[in-house]
């Protein structure tokens, strides 16, 4: 049976969660939510409300990319050895400020920093970001992201920051979630009850409610992985692929992963960067690009592996540490790692 959106509000979030009307103002949701939070004292809304006005900024920039000078490389590379865009870095700025403002990070990990930024040493959350996922597809006008994942600090507030602090496993993040800058920009996040969705509304500047409780088909028929790279495929990759194929699944790579993954947490399918010959790790950052993803996927009842290992449960040994990465309806996902 087709699950309707008003139905699923009707259903599941009235006996599990807080129900919540379509088109309700993100500001009011975030509020109407917070006692939800193990710690509610508002430190945490207000860490949302900080990502969120950021992220308007950035929209209005992505927008009229090709009017402004931000179109192109910056003449840089970040410590994965990315080429950055500039929209990389003008995003990094816009995010790292609003943070730095909002005054409830302590610690900010990013893809465009090589270590971590101190920001506010009262500042009771970590947040590890990649300001702008899909570089390669800013200046041909494809849908392009922002990543965040939130994790509570282990140290004392006003304490230096500790190691334990920053590398903290996908299973301890309070919060995660992407913002997608496509042809109406959404935010979808979630703080361990569920997945919301809202869109913007430019005239208004601000978030709507607009999909309530997302969830991910058990299943599927559409599976995203770069082919160009197929000949360094691992055999388990390849009889997959040719699982997908005789099954005559569709293949859709828009080479965005927010913009390939929410196409997927929308309609059912998996999303696959598997280790290559180029990165034998895969090419994925565990902790600003998959553990985020993975807990949505979790929480809307997908799943999210390595191929071998459950993502929450990878413990990260350093900031830009890279992971193969199957993500996508749980029953897909269970057959991939069983190649
Ligand atoms: O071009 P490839 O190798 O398929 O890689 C595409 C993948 O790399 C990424 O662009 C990496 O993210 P960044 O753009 O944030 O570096 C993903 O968004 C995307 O899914
Ligand atoms: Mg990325
Ligand atoms: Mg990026």
């Amino acid at each position: 049976m087709q699950r309707s959106i008003n139905n699923a509000y009707s259903t599941s979030i009235e006996t599990s969660r807080i129900a919540q009307p379509i088109g309700t103002a993100l500001d009011r949701f975030i509020k109407n939510h917070q006692d939800q939070f193990a710690f509610a004292s508002g430190e945490l809304s207000q860490l949302l409300r900080d990502i969120a006005l950021a992220s308007k900024v950035v929209n209005r920039e992505v927008n009229k990319a090709g009017l402004i000078d931000i179109m192109g490389a910056a003449g840089s590379t970040n410590n994965t050895g990315d080429q950055q865009q500039k929209l990389d870095v003008l995003a990094n700025i816009r995010f790292t400020r609003a943070l730095m403002k909002g005054g409830e990070v302590c610690a900010l990990v990013s893809e465009e920093s090589e270590s971590y930024v101190d920001l506010n040493n009262e500042g009771k959350y970590v947040i590890a970001i990649d300001p702008l996922d899909g570089s390669s597809n800013i200046d041909v006008n494809v849908s392009i992201g922002t990543i965040f994942s939130i994790y509570r600090r282990k140290s004392i507030a006003g304490m230096p920051i500790q190691e334990e602090d920053i590398l903290q496993k996908g299973s301890d993040q309070v919060a995660a979630g992407y913002i997608l800058y496509g042809s109406s920009t959404m935010l979808v996040y979630t703080t361990g009850h569920g997945v919301n969705g809202f869109t913007y509304e430019p005239s208004l500047g601000e978030y709507f409610l607009s999909h309530p409780d997302m969830q991910m088909p058990a299943d599927g028929k559409i599976y995203s992985i770069n082919e160009g790279s197929a000949n360094s495929f691992e055999k388990p990759v390849k009889d997959y692929i040719q699982h997908c194929k005789d099954n005559n699944y569709t293949a859709r790579y828009i080479g965005s992963l927010v913009a390939d993954f929410h196409r997927n947490l929308l309609k059912g399918g998996i999303y696959i960067y598997p280790a290559t010959a180029k990165d034998p790790q895969g090419k994925l950052r565990l902790m600003y690009e998959c553990n985020a993803l993975a807990f949505i996927a979790e929480q809307a009842g997908g799943k999210a592996s390595s191929g071998k290992a459950r993502i929450l449960d990878l413990e990260p040994r350093h900031l830009h540490e890279r992971t193969p990465f199957y993500v996508g309806s749980k029953n897909m996902v269970t057959k991939a790692e069983s190649f």
